[in-house]
């Protein structure tokens, strides 16, 4: 253990209101929209397969001629409030907005640069519409931000002289003013995503990550933010130099999912995994052709895996430059609500239930209750799903359970063709302890 200005501030999960909030919400919705949403991929007429808000780069597109899409950003079908209608059916309880991605175009009309919103044909506040008609439908709203900036001037990969140091430095106070005008100018924001923090300038500078996650925090109480945000004293990012995560939740899992029976030590922690539909799309791409689009029971199965793990779920959207969303993801939002409606009590407010994971599905459990969730899958075609409980576990539920040895046992599941996850509430004594009825064989 050494002694670090910059490391992590605390230990343990948060309990606060706002944290546990957080925790409960469990599935968010990503949206990713800024100009790279008017190409959408293609550019003088040749489609990019690469992920469609980097086409600036995989195109090799000159700043200026990327920057002048801004005068053509006049999203004539963009609706807040029917984006947060969508969002609500589909059982999301947050959303997370890019204000500013890589390419430094922002979706506020900020102070401290002219590459904003104000300065497009649409000239509105698109991030207030927003978080007005996603706080009315009830669902939280955070804040992506980048600091990576392929716009700003004084944005630097790393600081190789004075020069460096001293533009970088210019650089650091736009990104905390930017930080601190949309904390003070959009009070119900609960949590910031930053991204863009890989580079060896930031990691160089891991004081100012502190800074920010101080100043946040001091201008809006209970703020929240994402361990990808931080750098300690040495550079060391999420987990600091002694191995405690930095920031309020790990943010590392990025179009993948931690391993349900090897990766168990993230149920210690708070973390979200967010996800494409495609492979790789964020933003808009014109052309899903291009690689696998997930359905919206894989997607779904994800949602109940992370949960069982006890992190949150984040599912990215990605509109159109015109303001619309595309029918693959209308449809997933729909599908997917219409399994929340009926079973979102075994996802909002449910945790890590500390039994040992079977091929048939997922276990998930209320805080603090004496019911387990089981969500299946795979049904066997035996139809029986074994279940391995913690030594001297004893159940109310009777029906379809069948005890086989000592903590086994078979849950009896109805012979018949299953459409979407099925989902089984067992009940527990509330004081399952000792006393078992089979011995253990010697062998
Ligand atoms: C959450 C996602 N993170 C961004 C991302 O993958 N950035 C990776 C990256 C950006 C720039 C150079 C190399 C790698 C994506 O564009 C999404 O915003």
């Amino acid at each position: 253990q050494q002694k670090l200005q910059y490391g992590a501030q605390y230990t343990g999960k948060r309990t606060d209101a706002a944290m546990n909030k957080w925790r409960s919400n469990r599935f968010g919705q990503f949206i990713h929209w800024g100009l790279y949403a008017i190409p959408g991929g293609v550019w003088n007429g040749k489609t990019y397969n690469y992920a469609a808000e980097f086409l600036k780069s995989s195109a090799k597109i000159p700043t200026s001629t990327w920057d002048s899409l801004m005068y053509q950003f006049n999203p004539v079908k963009f609706n807040a409030k029917e984006w947060a209608k969508m969002a609500k059916k589909m059982g999301a309880k947050y959303m997370t907005i890019t204000t500013k991605h890589h390419e430094g175009f922002c979706l506020w009309p900020t102070k401290f640069t002219e590459f904003n919103i104000s300065h497009t044909p649409y000239k509105k506040d698109i991030l207030k519409e927003l978080v007005e008609a996603y706080n009315a439908e009830g669902i939280d709203v955070n804040f992506y931000y980048s600091v990576l900036d392929w716009h700003h001037p004084d944005w630097r990969y790393d600081i190789k002289s004075a020069e460096d140091s001293i533009a970088f430095r210019r650089f650091l106070k736009f990104a905390a003013d930017q930080l601190r005008e949309l904390a003070t100018n959009y009070p119900t924001v609960k949590a910031f995503w930053f991204d863009g923090t890989w580079d060896n300038s930031i990691k160089k500078n891991g004081w100012w990550t502190l800074e920010v996650e101080k100043m946040l925090k001091e201008v809006r109480p209970g703020a929240i933010v994402n361990s990808r945000l931080r750098a300690d004293d040495f550079g060391k990012r999420h987990i600091d130099s002694n191995g405690e995560l930095m920031g309020d939740y790990e943010s590392g899992y990025e179009r993948r999912l931690p391993n349900p029976y090897k990766d168990l030590q993230v149920t210690k922690w708070d973390w979200e995994a967010c996800m494409t539909v495609p492979e790789n799309q964020w933003g808009y791409h014109k052309d899903w052709s291009l690689s696998h689009v997930k359905s919206p029971l894989e997607l779904l199965e994800m949602v109940v895996h992370t949960t069982s793990m006890g992190g949150n779920f984040l599912l990215n959207f990605g509109p159109a430059g015109d303001g619309s969303i595309r029918k693959e993801e209308q449809n997933i939002a729909a599908e997917i609500g219409a399994w929340m409606q009926a079973n979102g009590h075994v996802i909002y407010n449910c945790d890590y239930a500390g039994w040992e994971k079977q091929d048939w599905g997922y276990y998930t459990k209320q805080k603090g209750s004496n019911t387990l969730n089981l969500v299946v899958f795979n049904v066997p075609v035996s139809g029986l799903l074994k279940i391995k409980a913690p030594a001297g576990t004893r159940f109310k539920t009777k029906q379809g359970l069948e005890e086989i040895a000592k903590d086994q046992y078979l849950f009896h599941m109805p012979i018949q063709l299953y459409k979407v996850p099925q989902v089984i509430i067992l009940e527990t004594e509330s004081n399952s302890g000792s006393g078992d009825k089979y011995q253990e064989a010697k062998t």
